[in-house]
């Protein structure tokens, strides 16, 4: 063998055995995975993802996918003359947009992602929140600038019946889940969820190890919307007080990943879905890519300990050209 074959076959070596940790800590683990509805406009990258939520399956964690779909359902309300407004990051939802929302998650992108996975194997199987009990909602109001705004049919999930997803994944499944849910005080009525908020009810309910959130931005920028500073990691006070600073996009986001972590789940991470194989390199990199929110701050004593840990880079901030892996050596 040549140098450079030797070079080249000590770098793949390298690059397998960065996993062996991870597999460890995430070994029959559940990983709930949200797929946005930004991440997934490109047909590979569907593809890409449907490859990564296998491969976890085989590495022995019970991957659950929580997915969007807002790009999706606003190109269908305009096809159908519906007009609809986001307020606060939340779609302002009527009664007309609310059989939309349902028809395009459940009928349309669940079934995308489910043929997807099933590529490889009869593995993957659709619910939505209204699936055995999955979800109850609540409708939720929100305050824009001390203004109380009616955001219609949107509500906050507020009890997880996850029975179901746990036989699912007994049975070796992949479940795969819509964000809708009934309303709790007024039966026969569904409410459209953000998809984001959903997952992170459903990681907290069922104990996951790791929430980890696919959109179209590299993580979430401290210097929005100049793209140099890109966070690596934050701590669940640090983002707390971040959050009211947030723009439309990152607020439902960041907020669930706080409620995720304030839940129990050790780590949730935004990362880029356009990035193809982006889950591969979260999970299973030592520097991870995106923005990860961990409980512990990520000042002074936290970075050393997170360090020693062997989990992430200590620092809160990176320029956005340099990896994590960089950062680390
Ligand atoms: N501080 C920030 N850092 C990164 N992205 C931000 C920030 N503030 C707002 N955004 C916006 O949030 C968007 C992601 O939210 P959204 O469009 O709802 O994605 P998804 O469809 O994946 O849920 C980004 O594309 C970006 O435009
Ligand atoms: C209340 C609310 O805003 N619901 C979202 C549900 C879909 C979603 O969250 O999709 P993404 O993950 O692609 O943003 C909506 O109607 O667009």
């Amino acid at each position: 063998m040549t140098d450079s074959t030797l070079d080249f076959a000590a770098v793949k070596a390298a690059t397998l055995i960065e996993s062996l940790p991870w597999l460890k800590t995430f070994h029959d683990q559940i990983m709930v995975i949200k797929f946005g509805g930004n991440a997934m406009v490109d047909p590979e990258l569907q593809r890409t993802f449907a490859e990564d939520i296998v491969y976890l399956r085989y590495a022995g964690i019970k991957p659950v996918v929580v997915h969007g779909g807002g790009p999706q359902i606003s190109k269908m309300l305009d096809r159908l003359g519906i007009v609809s407004e986001f307020r606060g990051g939340y779609r302002v939802t009527s009664p007309e947009a609310m059989d939309v929302v349902r028809m395009v998650l459940t009928g349309q992108i669940s079934r995308d992602i489910v043929s997807h996975i099933n590529e490889h194997g009869p593995l993957a199987t659709a619910l939505s929140g209204e699936d055995a009990g999955l979800f109850e909602g609540q409708r939720r109001q929100i305050e824009i600038d001390g203004v109380t705004v009616d955001l219609g049919l949107v509500g906050d999930v507020v009890g997880v019946n996850p029975e179901a997803v746990f036989e699912h994944l007994a049975a070796g499944r992949i479940p795969v889940i819509s964000s809708i849910a009934p309303d709790r005080h007024e039966p026969g009525q569904v409410l459209n969820i953000n998809a984001d908020a959903a997952a992170a009810a459903l990681a907290v309910a069922l104990g996951a190890a790791k929430l980890v959130i696919l959109t179209d931005v590299a993580g979430l920028y401290s210097d929005w919307p100049n793209r140099d500073s890109l966070v690596s990691v934050i701590g669940a006070e640090s983002l707390r007080t971040l959050l009211p600073t947030l723009e439309s996009g990152m607020i439902p986001k960041m907020a669930a990943c706080l409620e995720a972590v304030d839940g129990g789940v050790p780590k949730a991470a935004i990362i880029d879905g356009r990035t193809p194989h982006s889950i591969l390199l979260e999970v299973f990199t030592q520097s991870g890519i995106g923005t990860e929110v961990v409980e512990a701050d990520t000042t002074g004593a936290a970075d050393t300990a997170r360090a020693a840990d062997t989990t992430r880079a200590a620092d809160t901030t990176r320029a956005a050209d340099t990896t994590r892996a960089e950062e680390k050596s």
